[in-house]
């Protein structure tokens, strides 16, 4: 394809001299190492590392042109500024791949919590009722039934745009995250829906404060298509600003939550076997979730008002409900031989831990037992929160680590340590080794009692733990099956 066909719309600090207009490229790409000959580089300056201290090797492995922000240097190929790369690269790939979202149904799931759980039941939704659909997402992707590791929530623009030519599937529900929206990965996508699931205290060392947080999130629906759909979870204080936000400006939103004014009004929520009776157009309907807890509750009622829209039947919804097999580490139980139930959830902020928590309490846990930590380098912030929320509705808790990143064993300790004498209420331990952690709760534990571990989910450690596993799930089997590994604290 010629330059100009890539940089449609793209507003470069110079016209294109004919030379560079019509020079063709054969690819794109932003990353030195993977240039192929003929090649357009596109140079950006990211979080760690800046693209334009590459563009001599861009050069050597055969780039035909290269795209940056800088002051054109002196090159021996065309060199074009542009005001900002990222935003760049999203539309060049727009326009290399075909524009694939004009194409396609795409559905964008936004929130700090559920974005997983609700996209995963989309996809069981659709794909029970005979549409097939693509997912783009936290645990992976899936294209046209390929399962295609995912690196991030949502994928660079360049990625995400390959992944939507490449979808043959009827539908694609994909996460949208802050740092997506942030950095230009969903510039120039169009949404035939957007979901706002929730907001809740998080990514603060990202964004600063929640209302920067949330003025990113709101960003995702300015990219409606003219016909498009927002549904929105009323029952969040932020999803209620989103609603009355759009409705102002004209866009048709769908408004979800319990009091009488929404689209869907939910009442009778039963924590239990975990139902609410959804009201919509006078007509009631009993929605029963698949999965335990409250939160989930909410996540099936935002799939069941998105799929409705989206051709599945109420009465389709109703019957493929229950065949969902859940997702992993989102509240992933293990009834253990002995009477304890073991819970691995991807609970990462207060909220989540308070609905993760009150959901093993309403299935009537004895005693809970939490294993938790905080990540390295992540917002420091929301710790003590979490663990307020922790000491007042489990029995006890055990501290211990999770991702470290870039602080050392120590140091996590040490803050551990402190937080628990400053905000735990005696109830809590720090045992540093996640695995030792895991194991001196399932031991502690007995009948009726309920071990909870968060943070994790499916993902693989990345530390080397005490009982050399190497995931939550591991550690819970290896435990299980060797009850002689007794705790070593
Ligand atoms: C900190 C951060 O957000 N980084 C994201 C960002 O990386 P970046 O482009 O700034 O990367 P960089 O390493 O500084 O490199 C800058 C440029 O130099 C180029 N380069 C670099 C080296 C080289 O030899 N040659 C070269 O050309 C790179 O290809 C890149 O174009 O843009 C990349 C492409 O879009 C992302 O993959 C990457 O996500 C990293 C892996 C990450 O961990 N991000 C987290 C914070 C994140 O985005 N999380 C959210 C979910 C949050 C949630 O839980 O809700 C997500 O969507 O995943
Ligand atoms: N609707 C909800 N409200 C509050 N908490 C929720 C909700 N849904 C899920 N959670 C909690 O958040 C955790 C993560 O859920 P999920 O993976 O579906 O969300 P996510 O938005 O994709 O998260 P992340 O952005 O961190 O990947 C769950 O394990 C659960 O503890």
């Amino acid at each position: 394809m010629n330059l100009t066909d890539i940089l449609y719309k793209v507003a470069t600090t110079l016209p294109l001299t004919s030379e560079q207009a019509n020079l063709f490229v054969s690819g794109i790409t932003d990353n030195s190492s993977e240039v192929t000959d003929g090649d357009l580089f596109i140079a950006i300056k990211g979080v760690n590392q800046d693209g334009h201290d590459h563009i001599q090797t861009a050069i050597q492995k055969g780039a035909a042109a290269i795209i940056g922000e800088q002051i054109a240097p002196l090159l021996s190929i065309p060199y074009i500024q542009v005001e900002n790369s990222r935003k760049t690269l999203a539309w060049a790939a727009k326009n290399f791949y075909g524009d694939p979202s004009q194409r396609k149904t795409v559905i964008g799931i936004t929130g700090t919590n559920g974005k997983t759980t609700t996209s995963f039941l989309l996809k069981h939704l659709f794909e029970e009722n005979g549409q097939s659909c693509s997912l783009i997402g936290t645990i992976q992707n899936v294209i046209n039934d390929e399962v295609i590791p995912s690196r991030n929530t949502t994928p660079s623009a360049l990625t995400l745009y390959k992944l939507l030519a490449k979808s043959k599937d009827d539908v694609v529900v994909m996460e949208v995250s802050s740092h997506g929206i942030d950095q230009y990965r969903i510039e120039g996508i169009e949404f035939d829906c957007c979901l706002f699931t929730n907001l809740h205290h998080e990514h603060l060392d990202y964004h600063g404060t929640m209302e920067a947080y949330f003025e990113k999130k709101a960003v995702l629906f300015n990219q409606l298509k003219e016909n498009g759909v927002a549904i929105i979870n009323t029952e969040d204080d932020w999803g209620e600003k989103l609603a009355m936000d759009l409705k102002h400006k004209g866009t048709t939103v769908i408004t979800v939550g319990s009091n009488k004014e929404n689209v869907l009004c939910l009442k009778d929520f039963q924590a239990q076997n975990p139902s609410v009776t959804v009201i919509e157009s006078g007509e009631e309907a009993t929605v029963t979730s698949p999965m335990v807890g409250i939160h989930n509750l909410y996540n099936t009622v935002m799939a069941y008002a998105t799929a409705y829209r989206f051709g599945v039947t109420k009465q389709q919804i109703t019957h493929t409900l229950p065949l969902f097999a859940g997702v992993g580490g989102r509240f992933e139980m293990t009834k253990l031989p002995n009477g304890v139930t073991v819970v691995i959830d991807y609970a990462h902020t207060s909220d989540a831990l308070y609905y993760c928590l009150t959901a093993a309490r309403s299935q009537g846990a004895t005693k809970l037992i939490h294993v938790f930590g905080f990540r390295g380098d992540r917002d420091e912030s929301k710790r003590t929160d979490m663990l307020r929320v922790s000491s007042i509705i489990s029995d006890r808790y055990i501290l211990t680590h999770d991702d470290l990143n870039s602080v050392s064993p120590s140091e996590m300790t040490h803050t551990l340590e402190k937080l628990n004498q400053s905000f735990g209420n005696e109830k809590g331990i720090v045992v540093p080794d996640r695995s030792l952690a895991i194991q001196h709760a399932i031991h502690s534990s007995s009948s009726g009692d309920w071990v909870i571990i968060t943070g994790k989910g499916i993902e693989s450690y990345k530390q080397v733990v005490q009982l050399e596993t190497n995931s939550d799930k591991e550690t819970v089997q290896l435990i299980t099956h060797h009850q002689e590994l007794r705790p070593n604290l």
